[in-house]
């Protein structure tokens, strides 16, 4: 079976500007795939490539097995697309647009739209140029998944949705997943990547930083934590636990940095009364630094 993506030695460059270099990629079908990055990453680009609306200064890429340079129409209907700046307008309400597409498509199930408003809680009544960013953003997620396309390549797709939002596009990418679809989703929150996804590729400055197992990853990946207790607490119980660093204790609180096992920590924590644990995910860039060093 051919891979879902395939990319060899992509390079692009704008101008002077080398927006992504060299980079190897290889996402198997059926597999959730994690595309992590901070911004100007090059992860759009590198999407934009996957789908032929730029294309490569150098390297090749593979889709379903076909070149997108000649897989035209009949490759993008097994794709669902969703771009990082989704721009709808126009005065069609939601309901419209999305029969419209369906239409078009001509293989969307009875009822789909429905169940995906009612999922995302999109009134399909309203008018789409008058949309919330989250709104349309929500448009743009039915009009990605509501075929069932084979593969999903989603930029960015929880921008502007709210926490439970989020969520539940979660469970419509567990859902594809069950399905057998792939899907290949950019982001630059790891933890929503996490959640979901099987492995994953970090980027930063247009270049691969490296895969990773997502699973490893929860678990090598710091966090920002701080418990509160009842009472004060020793400093000591908390000094030279494995896997926590920066350790900082004043009075009923403790700051640290966890890596890996938390289980000492929570064992001495269990010595007090523990009133509140907050635990916090840093941004990419600490955890670049944290991973490779650098
Ligand atoms: N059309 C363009 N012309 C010139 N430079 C560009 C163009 N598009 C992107 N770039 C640059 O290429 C680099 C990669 O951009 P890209 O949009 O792929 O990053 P990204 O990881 O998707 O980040 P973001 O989440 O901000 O979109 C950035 O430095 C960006 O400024």
């Amino acid at each position: 079976m051919s891979a879902a993506i395939l990319a060899e030695g992509l390079t692009k460059r704008y101008g002077k500007h080398v927006a992504l270099t060299d980079l190897d990629l290889e996402v198997a079908q059926g597999e959730v795939f994690g595309f992590l990055g901070p911004n100007g990453a090059g992860k759009s680009t590198t999407i934009r490539i996957l789908l032929d609306l730029i294309r490569p200064t150098a390297g090749r890429v593979e889709v379903l097995g076909t070149d997108p340079r000649v897989g035209g129409a009949a490759l993008r209907a097994h794709i669902g697309y969703l771009p990082g700046e989704l721009e709808i307008e126009g005065r069609n309400t939601a309901g419209d647009l999305l029969g419209f597409l369906a239409d078009q498509r001509g293989t969307v199930e009875p009822g789909r739209i429905a169940a995906l408003a009612d999922l995302l809680d999109l009134d399909l009544s309203r008018k789409v140029g008058a949309m919330s960013k989250g709104n349309k953003q929500k448009v743009g997620i039915f009009a990605a998944f509501m075929h069932r396309p084979r593969l999903l390549i989603l930029d960015e797709p929880t921008s502007g949705l709210d926490p439970l939002l989020q969520q539940r596009f979660l469970t419509l990418v567990s859902e594809a997943k069950a399905n057998g679809q792939t899907v290949f989703m950019s982001s630059h929150i790891l933890s929503e990547v996490q959640q979901t996804a099987d492995r994953a590729v970090i980027m930063r400055s247009g270049k691969l930083l490296g895969t990773e197992n997502v699973e490893d990853l929860r678990r090598r990946s710091p966090r920002a934590v701080e418990l509160v207790f009842d009472e004060d607490v020793f400093a000591d119980d908390f000094a030279g636990l494995p896997g926590v660093r920066d350790l900082s204790v004043t009075g009923r609180t403790v700051r640290c940095t966890t890596e890996g096992e938390v289980d000492e920590l929570f064992k001495k924590a269990a010595k007090y009364r523990l009133v509140s644990v907050l635990s916090t995910e840093p941004d990419l860039e600490q955890i670049f630094f944290s991973l490779y060093g650098r």
